[in-house]
């Protein structure tokens, strides 16, 4: 009955976030949305006013943005609040020793947006590859060249892929490059995943990875462990035609190396979706790289994977709300 939980009051983080998901939360509960702010140094911030105006009371937050939760906002939430509901795969940015010490959970959206990033990283590995930044830029100024042995790339056809991190994502990834003809999949992380046999790919150890791959997918979570798992070490192990791409958190590439080694053309080129900080400053050195091809953290953003994702952040909270399991916890 949800007169038993209309009292109970939820906050998202978010004034664009799906309508399929706010309509769950509004059928359960009270809810209040803040809005955004800016396109400042951390990025596009929510109102931090609107929010600590809001957040007081709260019994879930669904949180929709990479604004750290920080201890500071969970006290002032108060002591009723029981989740957090990330509304992404990612929850780097959500503190897990203080949530973990008051006892409240967490969820985020795994699973449901594998195949919208695999889609982007397999952009990524096309703009990058077939060098789009240039070549787009010579368009757009008029220096459209005539003849096709000017602007010459890489093929996938008959390349070894390297996917660091072969879980959701990353198998999504080996799935949809199947069809184009490519000669190895390698794949690194903790263990052998029991799934990659029947994607074809070849469990390796990282420098291995590092030393044979045409293309290397970056597709872990960051942790303490991989942050700058890209540096100049590990650039320093790569093909001199390597392409590494990002679909997972700026910071797990060291982007002074990465700068460097695309300067420098020790590496091909580079297709990030994340970057440090978001948004990446206009005038930031990255951007004079012709061989880096960048988006703007839009691996999820697809009208139906943001509509699956907010439904499942919405499901999270009904089912903590109402003293049933998560569908999809983190472990905190
Ligand atoms: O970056 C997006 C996510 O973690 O879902």
């Amino acid at each position: 009955n949800n007169t038993m939980t209309k009292n109970l009051k939820v906050l998202v983080s978010s004034n664009d976030f799906p309508a399929s998901g706010l309509r769950v939360l509004e059928e359960h509960f009270t809810v209040v949305q803040t809005k955004y702010l800016n396109f400042g140094e951390e990025g596009r911030t929510l109102a931090k006013d609107d929010l600590l105006k809001l957040i007081p009371g709260c019994s879930a937050l669904v949180w929709s943005s990479n604004l750290p939760i920080t201890k500071e906002l969970l006290d002032k939430a108060g002591p009723q609040l029981k989740l957090v509901a990330t509304v992404s795969a990612g929850y780097n940015h959500c503190n897990l020793d203080e949530l973990r010490a008051r006892g409240i959970k967490l969820s985020n959206t795994p699973n449901v947006l594998a195949p919208a990033v695999a889609e982007i990283a397999v952009g990524l590995i096309l703009g990058a590859a077939r060098r789009f930044t240039e070549n787009l830029d010579q368009v757009r100024r008029g220096e459209w060249e005539i003849g096709f042995d000017k602007v010459l790339g890489q093929d996938v056809r008959g390349s070894t892929v390297g996917i660091i991190g072969l879980g959701g994502i990353g198998q999504a990834v080996v799935k949809r490059l199947a069809g184009f003809e490519v000669e190895k999949f390698v794949y690194s992380g903790h263990r052998e995943k029991p799934e990659a046999k029947a994607l074809g790919a070849e469990f390796v150890t990282q420098d291995q990875l590092l030393a044979q791959s045409d293309f290397i997918v970056l597709a872990v979570p960051l942790t303490n462990e991989t942050k700058h798992m890209i540096n100049k070490d590990t650039l320093g192990k790569m093909k001199s035609n390597a392409i590494v791409v990002n679909v997972g958190r700026g910071d797990l590439i060291d982007q002074e190396a990465l700068y460097d080694a695309l300067k420098n053309k020790q590496i091909y080129a580079a297709g990030l979706d994340v970057t440090t900080p978001e948004p990446l400053p206009k005038d930031h050195k990255l951007f004079t790289l012709p061989n880096l091809f960048v988006l703007p953290h839009i691996g999820s953003a697809t009208v139906r994977t943001r509509s699956d994702m907010g439904v499942l952040a919405a499901n999270n909270v009904v089912n903590a709300l109402t003293g049933k399991p998560l569908i999809t916890p983190v472990k905190l």
